[in-house]
């Protein structure tokens, strides 16, 4: 049955900074249930939309946005894609868009206040815990992380450190006073051991190569053609993580098959085994332009073969 016409549509907008966990609460929504024939929107800051990959939709009900962060190109990519799919007669039933990490909720959601088809269901603003003390004192990401709690409806906090929920809560208070707050998650992933991760993820669908900078962020995807080194990979990323915010890709490691998943977030490296076809293997890496960030991408470089 095709969904009534004259019924707006609901958009939901998860946001949330570079590896707070976006991806991981969306494929909890799909695996929970979302309306049928809902349309699931992702995009990442780089030109390589890996997220595509990570979000267990199957349903060709997926429009994966590149090109660097929607809310940089608003007027275009985002606007009239969502308006094309609600112009075709059997439009989707719910909208659930997942920006990038370093995107402004707030111009995303302002799609949905001007539309007549569109409602605004609710801005989501995931929150790493483990990462908030370093955001709100960092003068380059604070900014971001900021803007994205001010625009939330609602506010997931997650890998809350031990004894830090009420400076945490408080301080979300403060920054968005009507908020709803909810904690979804007290541990921090590195205790738990790898065999005991989650299923094996990704299909192997070809990626390619061009770097993006925009406003102090840097985007870089590397070939990495050789197995790595793992532990020499995991120093590397960990000794630059003043500039170097996330990382995440498939690659495969010299001491264990198949191809892996890599994700780098905060101060945490971890492993899964990705499925699917051998597939290219590619690291995106976000941070702060400037030299050291090029320097990494050299060592990076270096490690991986190219
Ligand atoms: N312990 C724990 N780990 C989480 C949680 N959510 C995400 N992670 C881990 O954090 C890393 C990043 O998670 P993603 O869901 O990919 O984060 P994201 O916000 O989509 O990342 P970007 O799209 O790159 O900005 C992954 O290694 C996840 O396994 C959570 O609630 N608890």
């Amino acid at each position: 049955m095709s969904p009534n016409s004259s019924e707006k549509v609901p958009l939901t907008v998860i946001g949330g900074f570079l590896g707070s966990g976006k991806t991981t609460f969306l494929n909890a929504l799909i695996r929970e249930g979302i309306p049928e024939h809902s349309l699931i929107v992702v995009n990442d800051f780089g030109d390589i939309n890996i997220d595509a990959e990570l979000v267990d939709y199957r349903d060709d009900q997926m429009l994966q946005l590149s090109n660097g962060c929607i809310c940089c190109t608003l007027g275009g990519t985002l606007a009239e894609q969502l308006a094309k799919a609600m112009r075709l007669a059997d439009h989707p039933r719910a909208i659930f868009l997942e920006t990038s990490g370093v995107a402004d909720p707030a111009r995303i959601a302002d799609i949905a206040k001007v539309s007549t088809r569109l409602e605004l269901a609710e801005v989501i603003c995931l929150v790493d815990g483990s990462q908030a003390r370093r955001h709100q004192a960092d003068r380059f990401t604070g900014d971001t992380w900021h803007a994205q709690l001010y625009a939330a409806t609602r506010i997931l906090l997650n890998r809350l450190p031990s004894g830090e929920e009420t400076h945490l809560t408080t301080l979300l208070r403060q920054l968005n006073p009507t908020a709803r707050i909810e904690i979804m998650d007290r541990r921090v992933p590195d205790l738990v051991p790898e065999q005991h991760r989650s299923t094996p993820v990704g299909n192997g669908k070809p990626l390619y190569h061009i770097p993006v900078s925009r406003g102090g962020w840097k985007s870089v995807s590397l070939p990495m053609n050789a197995p790595v080194d793992a532990e020499q990979l995991q120093a590397l990323l960990l000794g630059y993580r003043d500039v170097l915010l996330r990382a995440k890709g498939f690659l495969y490691r010299q001491d264990r098959s198949p191809r892996q998943l890599l994700q780098f977030s905060g101060d945490r490296v971890t492993w899964q085994p990705a499925a699917g076809s051998p597939g290219r293997c590619q690291l995106v890496c976000i941070g702060r332009s400037g030299e050291r960030f090029d320097v990494l991408v050299a060592d990076l470089q270096s490690l991986g073969g190219v």
